[in-house]
């Protein structure tokens, strides 16, 4: 624990990190679990609550929109219509919001993240097997984010796995990959669903962002698995610091333990309390491009606790890697909103998403006009 004598650290920027190459948070946080202290490496906050505090957004009335996906599939037209709306009004305000009602069954949920903990559960050798050599390469387990570029590190370890349009996987432990293909699928219909709203909550027929970005046909869909080991000075360290994500909709489902915060366009942090069994979704930043800046891409972190690992899994879904996404023409067509963005491959900007260090948007930043 940080105490009044200790001097607080506002800035702590070291320009390399000074630890032996890691590559499992989890062995590190087991093998230490009598210490008090992280290791300096971690440390990226100032520890001061009242930084924190002033960051904060504790207004408990400041909700979380709610999507229906039920009435987006299956209401009256009116319903449909107001489903629609609902969806466009939270991509355009905090670009986060929960969907109930979405046909997933809660047993499958659990089991994908026993499996997640399951995977974790295996040997360092065995795990090692998956540490993948490029950002691009379709099965890549690690720590942090990218501890070759980065200068803090963060309190994680994941598995990251392209699972459409080709389904690759980890074949250990047992039944994890085919309880995973189930969830994906499922994950990518609802997914899908929810883009045809978007596209029509933008003006456009619910097919053409579809079309346009090729992304039912062959769209990357990644499966990521975070594991958050309890951390012994929560309040120093983060498990992932504020980003935006680079596809279109990223799904998020949780262990129960709460750690995700999102941030409003007015900079204050929200705690994400999900309702049970929701899911979580967050605007990316080829929504953000795609709608010519009319959906920006939400920013947002995972936070620590000192009791309970924590496991999200994290599902992305994008435009085919082939495609070079630009805003939509019927969006930018009228002259009164030219293009904000200079158009890119996907697989080009997720390249250089997954090699750099993860910062906000500074990614979007260099395709931004
Ligand atoms: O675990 C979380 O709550 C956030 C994870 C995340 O933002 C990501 O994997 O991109
Ligand atoms: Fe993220």
């Amino acid at each position: 624990m940080a105490t009044a004598t200790n001097p607080v650290v506002t800035q702590y920027s070291p320009t390399t990190v000074q630890q032996p190459k890691l590559t499992s948070i989890k062995k590190l946080a087991e093998s230490s679990s009598e210490i008090s202290f992280i290791p300096s490496a971690y440390k990226y906050k100032s520890g001061n609550p009242q930084d924190e505090a002033i960051l904060l957004d504790d207004d408990e009335e400041a909700k979380i929109p709610i999507v229906d996906f039920s009435l987006l599939t299956s209401g009256t037209p009116e319903q449909r219509s107001k489903a629609i709306s609902d969806l466009g009004k939270a991509c355009e305000d905090l670009g986060f919001f929960m969907v109930i009602n979405h046909g997933i069954p809660e047993e499958l949920m659990k089991e994908v993240l026993d499996g997640c903990i399951r995977f974790y559960d295996l040997s360092e050798e065995e795990k090692h097997e998956y540490e993948g050599k490029h950002v691009l390469d379709p099965i890549r387990c690690g720590t942090s984010f990218n501890t070759s570029v980065e200068n803090v590190l963060y309190w994680r370890d994941f598995l990251k796995v392209f699972v459409y349009p080709e389904f690759h996987f980890p074949n250990k432990p047992a039944g994890f990959s085919e309880l995973s293909s189930q969830f994906c699928k499922k994950s990518r219909e609802v997914t899908w669903e929810l883009l045809k709203g978007v596209s029509e909550s933008l003006g456009l027929e619910a097919d053409y962002l579809d079309k346009a970005l090729n992304v039912e046909s062959e769209g990357l869909q990644i499966f990521i698995a975070n594991l958050y080991p309890p951390c012994p000075q929560p309040e120093l360290a983060l498990g992932m610091p504020p980003h935006s994500d680079h596809g279109l909709l990223t799904l998020l489902i949780q262990n129960g333990i709460t750690g995700l915060q999102v941030q409003r366009r007015n900079g204050k942090w929200v705690n994400v309390n999900a309702i049970p069994n929701s899911l979580l979704f967050n605007t990316g930043d080829h929504l953000e491009i795609f709608s010519n800046g009319k959906y920006r891409s939400n920013i947002h972190r995972a936070v620590l606790n000192n009791n309970a690992t924590r496991i999200s899994v994290v599902v992305p879904i994008g435009p085919s890697l082939n495609v070079v996404v630009n805003p939509a023409s019927q969006l930018v067509e009228t002259g009164n909103h030219p293009p904000a963005y200079v158009g890119m491959k996907y697989k080009d900007y997720l390249e250089l998403h997954q090699s750099s260090r993860l910062d906000g948007k500074s990614i979007l930043d260099r395709v931004r006009l």
